[in-house]
């Protein structure tokens, strides 16, 4: 690592897998249960806004039941003690990095525990239901949707994630099938910009042929190993 100063890690449902929170695309995952077009598309909230809010109330609800792994607390160790540039830039739409500890975290795809009104575009910490149209803490309007980034949506901070990719010298994905875009096109960005890239997950994914290196293993043990 004595030529690593500048850290992007890439995290995905796989990293909150063994603190009880579905991933999307294995065995029983939450695409399985759920059509994606029904419950994640801005089209599915226009037809259908109660199946849509009662899908994100309900993993709303469960993930304030859940608690951090050793994956999660390896990583907010890492950022603890890092002095080098580090962030972790996470798909998951879970708080279990920042309960962690981790600070340097941005969430591409949106929070749970945010609500973001389509009246005045605040976002306000929310831990509540949003079934019964609750008003906007900010203009008391009855137009609060999850704030959370649907297929065909642009995802967050996307020139945040690219400056830090500019500077990286490693580049880590953990957790992830590389199955959804800009997101699984990270890897390439990452070689094409001269970093090392390390993949830490439980199979290979679709995007592993485009790693330096692959670990195969659940991310409670392979991250701790990893950082320490
Ligand atoms: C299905 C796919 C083909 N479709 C897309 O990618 C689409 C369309 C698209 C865009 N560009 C393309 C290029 C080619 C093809 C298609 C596209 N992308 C979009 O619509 C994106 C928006 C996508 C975001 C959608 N929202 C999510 N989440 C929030 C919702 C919610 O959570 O409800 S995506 C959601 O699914 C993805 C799930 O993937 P994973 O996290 O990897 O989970 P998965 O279950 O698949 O895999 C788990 C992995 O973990 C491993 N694992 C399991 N247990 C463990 C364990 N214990 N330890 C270690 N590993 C483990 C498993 O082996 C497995 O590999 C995550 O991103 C997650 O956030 N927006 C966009 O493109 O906007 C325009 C744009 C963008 C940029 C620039 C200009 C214009």
């Amino acid at each position: 690592m004595a030529d690593i100063r500048n850290i992007v890690i890439l995290t995905g449902a796989g990293i909150s897998a063994e603190s009880g929170i579905d991933t999307f695309r294995d065995a029983g995952g939450l695409w399985e249960q759920h059509r994606v077009e029904d419950v994640a598309t801005p089209e599915a909230f226009a037809r259908d806004p109660d199946l849509v809010l009662r899908f994100y109330d309900m993993r709303r609800e469960a993930i304030q039941t859940k608690a951090p792994n050793p994956a999660h607390r390896a990583l907010a160790r890492l950022d603890r003690e890092w002095e080098g540039r580090l962030l972790i830039v996470t798909q998951n739409v879970d708080d279990l990095h920042e309960r962690a500890g981790a600070e340097r975290v941005l969430h591409m795809h949106g929070e749970h525990l945010n609500a973001w009104c389509t009246a005045c575009d605040t976002r306000s910490r929310w831990t509540g239901p949003l079934i019964d149209r609750p008003d906007c803490p900010a203009c008391g309007e009855p137009r609060l949707r999850p704030d959370i980034v649907w297929f065909g949506e642009m995802p967050y901070r996307m020139e945040d994630i690219y400056a830090a990719m500019r500077g990286a010298h490693l580049f880590v994905s953990i957790g992830t099938s590389g199955a959804v875009y800009p997101a699984a096109g990270f890897v390439r960005d990452a070689r094409s910009l001269g970093a090392k890239t390390l993949e830490l997950n439980l199979e290979r994914s679709q995007g592993s042929g485009w790693f330096d290196e692959t670990r195969l293993g659940p991310a409670s043990e392979l991250v701790p190993s990893w950082v320490d």
